[in-house]
């Protein structure tokens, strides 16, 4: 009878669960290898194990397809097999999967190891992305300088990965075919399980796009009043290398001279941080101190001791920032190559935000150890990060100090937190936009670039340095691009960390609407156990329920909405609006009249 063969089910999902855990774990195991340590021989090591794996997948698929889990009365039984049914890309024939796996590696070695030459002295061409490169964007006020650096890194690590990518586009959408997905964006959106969440994106841009028009006409001034009008138009987009970051992602960089009131006292985090001798362990133990303050889970031992934060000296490593779960219960680690300045104190809490999840999901079935949806494990610590970089944290702990808020200061401090959050938006969603475009064949490897770039002219306001064509692949020249990582997840993170956080300070007693002591952009939740509780009770849900629980959870709302954004940046809004029509400037912009198609 049924209640039998569901208590078979039952057992044999268990047993699947636990063999998954020591292939998960021998697959980070080798991935890990690999990453920290790039060789021909680690790469070949990892194809290797990744093949020899997939045979296991295969046959345990194979088996799994024998129950009617589909009829199955227990919601969370029928959850797991309905998970396991779903093979990836192990479903393609041996030889095409390990040219997937060739072309993937292939573009990530070339991302993690390209180089640049310095622009004085172009016979020093050992320039990497980090810290390097990075450094350059941060630094530099010369649009020469800055220009030259954006056509190398591009040429480097973009056009070079364009014969990989379109090798990869073709064999992930055999796989995606195979797993019963019309192409590799149905599969990507298919993680979020709402049939509308395409539409859901857009809406969300509908919402959030006048806040952007607002700030990027404002920013579009002050760039002009500083480099002419020669480089920055008065109704153009703005040209992609002036914004302080080499994918103009996140505008932090220049801060210091476009703030709205330039005579308040000058806050540079990075500087106290290193005049106070921070390093890149103290910024971690740091992270960790916040979330025990939380009462939730501490870095256990072998975090410390097999995590790597800080770039080595005698290898080539993939840089990129990530964490990473062992899935036994106790291995976690980070790799990343930290430099001690405030964007990276974001990012060390940004990874420890996962390894967090990590931690109290531990003790779910492998099958659930994953983020309510991928947006979900980026917004985690980017939560914690939003009370981190409050003004009263930053008091708290030494990295401020002196004067009280007034409102100048206050629209300043937006204004800080506005050019990371508000303009990361239309770029994040340019790049699985273009990617969606390409998967589905709407976009083919004849107009990539030029797809590319009509989106960022489109919807992001930004234009190439110089003219594009399609010997360029300037996508690329973005790590997740180069490392297949699907990026949707961060557009979507920096929408609903704002409801968690919205959240999470009215349970800290930090946040009371229409309180004007208790404001959203004061809140810092540090301390509080009542937030970390209830924090802690979302994240242990894992994947185990479809993400609108684990919103309604925390938020009590069921859907990702933009509500929480514009409230916190409200008052910056009205104040960029008034600004714009003081100045006159133009909000949006024309098409560019830069060649890129
Ligand atoms: C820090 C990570 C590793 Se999950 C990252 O890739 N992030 C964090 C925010 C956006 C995105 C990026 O750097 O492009
Ligand atoms: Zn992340």
């Amino acid at each position: 009878d049924l209640e039998a063969l569901e208590q078979e089910g039952r057992e044999y999902i268990a047993q699947l669960d636990r063999a998954a855990g020591a292939r998960k774990n021998r697959a980070s195991l080798v991935e890990w290898a690999y990453t920290s340590n790039i060789t021909e021989a680690n790469e070949e090591q990892r194809i290797q194990v990744q093949l020899e794996l997939s045979k296991q997948e295969k046959q345990a698929w194979s088996e799994t397809k024998m129950y009617r889990w589909q009829d199955f009365q227990d919601f969370t039984l029928r959850r797991m097999f309905k998970k396991y049914s779903q093979l990836g890309v192990a479903a393609l024939p041996d030889e095409k999967y390990k040219l997937l796996m060739q072309s993937v590696s292939g573009m990530e070695s070339n991302y993690a190891t390209s180089k640049i030459c310095d622009y004085k002295n172009t016979t020093k061409c050992d320039l990497s992305l980090e810290p390097e490169i990075t450094e350059i964007f941060a630094k530099s006020q010369d649009p020469e300088e800055l220009k030259n650096a954006w056509v190398q890194w591009h040429a480097a690590a973009g056009a070079r990965a364009r014969q990989n990518f379109s090798q990869y586009v073709q064999l992930d959408n055999e796989a995606a075919q195979l797993n019963g997905f019309k192409d590799v964006a149905d599969w990507w959106l298919s993680e979020y399980e709402v049939p509308d969440f395409e539409q859901q994106l857009a809406k969300l841009w509908e919402d959030v796009k006048p806040l952007y028009q607002e700030l990027h006409a404002y920013v579009r001034k002050r760039l002009r009043d500083k480099y002419g009008e020669h480089v920055v138009s008065a109704k153009g987009p703005i040209p992609a290398h002036l914004l302080g970051n080499m994918w103009a992602q996140t505008w932090n960089n220049i801060e210091s001279f476009t703030r709205p009131y330039p005579d308040k006292k000058e806050i540079d985090i990075t500087k106290t941080m290193k005049d106070k001798n921070y390093t890149p362990l103290k910024m971690f133990q740091m992270s960790d101190e916040f979330f025990r303050s939380l009462n939730l889970t501490a870095m256990p031992e072998k975090f410390w001791k097999n995590s790597i934060i800080e770039k080595p000296t005698d290898r080539e490593i993939v840089c990129h920032a990530s964490a990473w779960d062992f899935y036994d219960g106790e291995d976690f680690r980070i790799k990343m190559c930290t430099t001690v300045n405030m964007e990276h104190l974001r990012v060390v809490h940004h990874e420890m935000g996962h390894v967090q999840y990590y931690l109290q999901y531990r003790d779910k079935p492998v099958i659930f150890r994953a983020g309510a949806n991928p947006g979900f494990h980026e917004a985690v610590g980017d939560t914690i990060a939003l009370s981190v970089s409050s003004p009263k944290h930053l008091r708290r702990v030494g990295l401020i100090s002196g004067d009280a808020e007034d409102e100048q200061t206050e629209i300043n401090q937006l204004y800080k937190m506005g050019i990371d959050k508000i303009v990361f938006l239309p770029f994040a969603y340019v790049l699985d936009l273009f990617r969606y475009s390409v998967f589905r064949g709407t976009t083919t490897p004849e107009d990539y670039n030029c797809h590319y770039w009509r989106l960022r002219d489109e919807l992001q306001g930004v234009e190439p340095p110089v003219n594009r064509t399609e010997e360029d692949f300037d996508a690329a020249a973005k790590y997740h691009v180069s490392a297949d990582v699907e990026y949707a997840r961060y557009y979507v993170s920096f929408i609903i960390q704002f409801q968690f956080h919205r959240a999470l300070c009215q349970l800290a007693g930090e946040y009371v609407p229409e309180d004007l002591t208790k404001k959203l952009v004061d809140c810092d939740i540090y301390q509080s156990v009542n937030a970390g509780n209830a924090l802690s009770n979302m994240l242990k849900m894992g994947s185990s329920k479809p993400w609108p629980d684990a919103m309604e959870a925390l938020t009590g709302q069921r859907a990702m909405r933009a509500d929480g954004l514009l409230e916190y940046f409200r008052p910056l809004q009205e104040w960029l609006h008034a600004e714009n029509q003081r100045t006159g400037e133009y909000i949006g912009w024309e098409p560019s009249k830069m060649q890129y198609c």
